[in-house]
């Protein structure tokens, strides 16, 4: 059988960040309104202030406003409440992004709860979360599960009803969101966890496998249904092999890899997407396209399509 198709989340999010910079752009000229984020970071760590940095470089890119909030590590948490009502009061300010994880010392469940839902930009609040599992018009979706849906639809088209629906992972950020949108799509839906018993049987019968785990190459190629759309959400930072898969050969050298072993489900797949370039980029641009949306609602101008499932 010929490999997968190679479903390309770069050029699809870079499409979709032109859609939404020609929104953007609509919206100034109908209403006056920039639509502007706010990204809270506490702490230094560094894959943290990559994402970041390249969220800050598409808000510019794309025609908003950026505004940066770098937190020391040790700041209190009444600090980053006092910081989120300042935020939630700004008219300014249409998204508020708090950068997971956060400190241990931190709450996340009492930060995430004080952004007002209609400026939750990444969808984690229990209001957005209830409101897209009751099917409710308005939900903010979190990001990543709703790039992954785009990237499946642009696969298999907007019609998924009667396909098997595995999604392995049950976060409240990827796995559950990534279940209810399948579901809503009318898949029928199955969730995988570290309890699943004979997780390979549970992965073969998929037509449409998701995997959010967070272990490198965990999904083997035998363990997927031939002709399967396979969406590999995990970002894995291991260390570079050489030509002898030696890792000492390239000291300190880091590499991506997904949740997916890449090499073996390319030829048994039909469409999967790659690590790097397949759902991280889908995320940040469906940042842009919230961040948009919640705008559009707040300034009573018409959501764009996308945003609104
Ligand atoms: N592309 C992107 O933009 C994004 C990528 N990610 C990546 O996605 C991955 C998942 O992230 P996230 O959902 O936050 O991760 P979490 O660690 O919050 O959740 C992982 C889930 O995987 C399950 N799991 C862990 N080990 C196994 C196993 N051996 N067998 C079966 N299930 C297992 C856990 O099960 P249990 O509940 O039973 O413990 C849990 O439900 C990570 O690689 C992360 O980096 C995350 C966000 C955005
Ligand atoms: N409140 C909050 N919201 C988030 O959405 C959030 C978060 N916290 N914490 C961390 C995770 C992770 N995440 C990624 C976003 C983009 C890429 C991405 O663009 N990845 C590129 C590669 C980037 C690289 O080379 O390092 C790719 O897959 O092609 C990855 C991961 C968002 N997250």
């Amino acid at each position: 059988m010929a490999d997968a198709t190679i479903i390309d989340g770069k050029a699809f999010a870079a499409g979709l960040r032109a859609r939404v910079a020609d929104g953007v752009a609509a919206l100034k000229a109908s209403h006056g309104v920039t639509p502007g984020l706010a990204v809270v970071l506490v702490g230094e760590d560094a894959a943290s202030q990559v994402y970041v940095r390249s969220k800050e470089r598409a808000l510019v890119e794309l025609g908003m406003n950026s505004f940066d909030h770098h937190e020391p590590a040790d700041m209190a948490e009444s600090d980053l409440l006092a910081l989120i009502d300042r935020l939630n009061a700004d008219p300014a300010v249409h998204g508020i992004l708090v950068q997971l994880p956060l400190p241990r010392h931190i709450d996340t469940q009492k930060v995430l709860a004080r952004i007002v839902p209609e400026k939750d930009a990444d969808g984690f609040h229990v209001v957005n979360a209830g409101l897209l599992a009751t099917g409710q018009p308005g939900a903010i979706v979190p990001c990543t599960p709703l790039g992954s849906l785009l990237l499946i639809r642009d696969t298999l088209g907007r019609d998924l009803k009667g396909k098997r629906a595995l999604v392995l992972g049950r976060s409240n950020i990827v796995g559950k969101p990534m279940a209810q949108l399948l579901l809503q799509a009318d898949c029928t839906v199955t969730m995988a966890h570290s309890r699943t018993a004979d997780l390979p049987a549970e992965c073969r019968r998929a037509d449409i496998l998701v995997a959010a785990v967070g272990r490198p190459e965990m999904v083997r190629g035998d363990w997927i249904k031939p002709g399967a759309t396979v969406i590999d959400v995990g970002i894995n930072r291991v260390p570079a092999v050489g030509i002898n898969r030696v890792a000492a050969a390239e000291p300190g050298k880091t590499r991506l890899v997904g949740d997916v072993a890449f090499d073996e489900a390319v030829k048994v797949a039909g469409a999967i997407t790659p690590v790097p370039g397949g759902v991280g980029p889908m995320t940040i641009a469906c940042l842009m396209l919230n961040t948009l949306a919640a705008a559009c609602r707040a300034a009573g101008a018409p959501v764009p399509e996308e945003a609104a499932l």
